[in-house]
């Protein structure tokens, strides 16, 4: 097995073309993390060199290649601090239509052949998000959208096993990979790079870059829709990526008790900062109704996202109940909305699609933002 030395040794042989440093020396390398044939590892940039730093992205990227027992590697440029988050948005530089742009900010980058990201977000872990992505875009699918879904919870992603999918995505050319689909949708998730037990010792940057490959160089094609279900938690790490995403939109999944709130609230806060429009706020665990009685609990109490949504002026989307049969259906690769369309459970999840759609496509509350016209020379 490759290790981390003999990769630092190849990155020795790349130099940097302002300093001549090598890449190794330059102090610019995250930590280079190897897991069985795969070598994955960042370079620090400030986002102004991004045009002028390629040509050592893909320097390191064949460095690496070439080390026997290497299979995929995984070299990102990643900037520690997006400009934007620096500028205020009022003094940005304004890059007319049609406008040959020299260095795009990362939020101007939109995806080729994508019409909308939307990502699905939590202010605190364990409250159901990935449930909710994965439903939300079968559902979204069954309306007959072209529809992907990307696991941008790169501490702990879960799509593989809702859609239960397996192996490793086919690269189609260069470093282009081609999405797994499952029950209709593209899905893409840094766990099928990636093995399970493979502790998930991430540096910031790092996941940033893990996160705009898995966008920009994946074969999406044409799509109405792609999801993307963020990592839990209101950080700087998902700021980061609120503004490095090019979202049209983002979905709130909370579960109904205060604290859980509280944290939708700073999520609600979070993208408004990053004037992503909220599309909408989703009640997880909402209510549990016992299969044997029929009767009806409301076991973190009830109703409280929808007042919430209420007094954040955004809309709400629906309850979703707490269920078992939605759970295992989950953890077997089952999903709710593929294998039983016509579930109660499905229905929610069909009507929060139905509203989200509308949003998007300019017909419900949240207008799409158009998107900036970017020219390449
Ligand atoms: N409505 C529900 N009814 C029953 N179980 C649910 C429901 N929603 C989610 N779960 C279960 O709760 C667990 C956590 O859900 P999920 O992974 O979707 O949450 P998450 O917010 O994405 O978590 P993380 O913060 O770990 O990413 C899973 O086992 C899932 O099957």
């Amino acid at each position: 097995m490759v290790t981390e030395q003999q990769v630092a040794r190849a990155l020795e042989q790349v130099r940097l073309p302002a300093s001549g440093q090598t890449l190794t020396a330059s102090g610019r390398l995250s930590d280079i993390v190897v897991t069985g044939d795969k070598v994955m590892v960042a370079i620090a940039i400030d986002v102004t060199e991004a045009a002028a730093m390629e040509p050592v992205r893909l320097a390191a990227q064949s460095a690496i290649s070439g080390l026997p027992g290497v299979a995929q590697v995984f070299v990102s440029l990643t900037a520690d601090r997006p400009q934007a988050r620096n500028t205020p948005p009022s003094t940005q530089p304004h890059v007319p239509p049609g406008r040959p742009q020299q260095a795009p900010s990362p939020k101007a980058t939109l995806i080729q052949g994508v019409k909308h990201v939307i990502a699905i977000a939590s202010g605190k872990g364990g409250v159901g998000k990935s449930t909710t992505a994965c439903n939300l875009a079968l559902a979204l699918a069954s309306q007959g959208l072209k529809i992907g879904i990307l696991d941008a919870d790169i501490y702990g992603p879960s799509l593989p096993k809702l859609f239960g999918l397996h192996g490793k995505p086919r690269v189609i050319q260069g470093r282009t990979l081609a999405p797994l689909e499952g029950f209709g949708v593209k899905v893409m998730s840094i766990g099928f790079m990636v093995e399970e037990e493979t502790p998930m010792i991430w540096r910031g940057p790092m996941v940033m870059s893990a996160i705009t490959q898995m966008l920009r160089e994946v074969a999406w094609g044409e799509l109405d829709v792609l999801v993307v279900d963020m990592p839990p938690g209101t950080g700087d790490a998902q700021l980061t990526m609120a503004q490095a995403t090019p979202l049209a939109g983002a979905v709130i999944v909370s579960t109904p008790q205060d604290l859980a709130l509280i944290d939708a609230r700073r999520g609600v806060a979070m993208f408004r900062k990053t004037e992503v429009p909220i599309l909408g706020i989703v009640e997880n665990m909402s209510y549990f109704i016992a299969p044997d009685t029929g009767a009806r609990y409301d076991i973190f109490g009830h109703g409280g996202a929808r007042r919430e949504a209420d007094r954040l002026g955004v809309p709400f989307l629906g309850e979703v109940p707490l269920d078992m049969n939605l759970r295992e259906r989950s953890d077997s690769g089952q999903p709710i909305v593929a294998t039983e369309p016509d579930g109660p459970q499905s229905r929610v999840y069909q009507e929060m699609a139905r509203l989200v759609w509308a949003s998007l496509a300019g017909d419900g509350p949240v207008k799409s933002k158009a998107p900036p016209r970017i020219v390449f020379e």
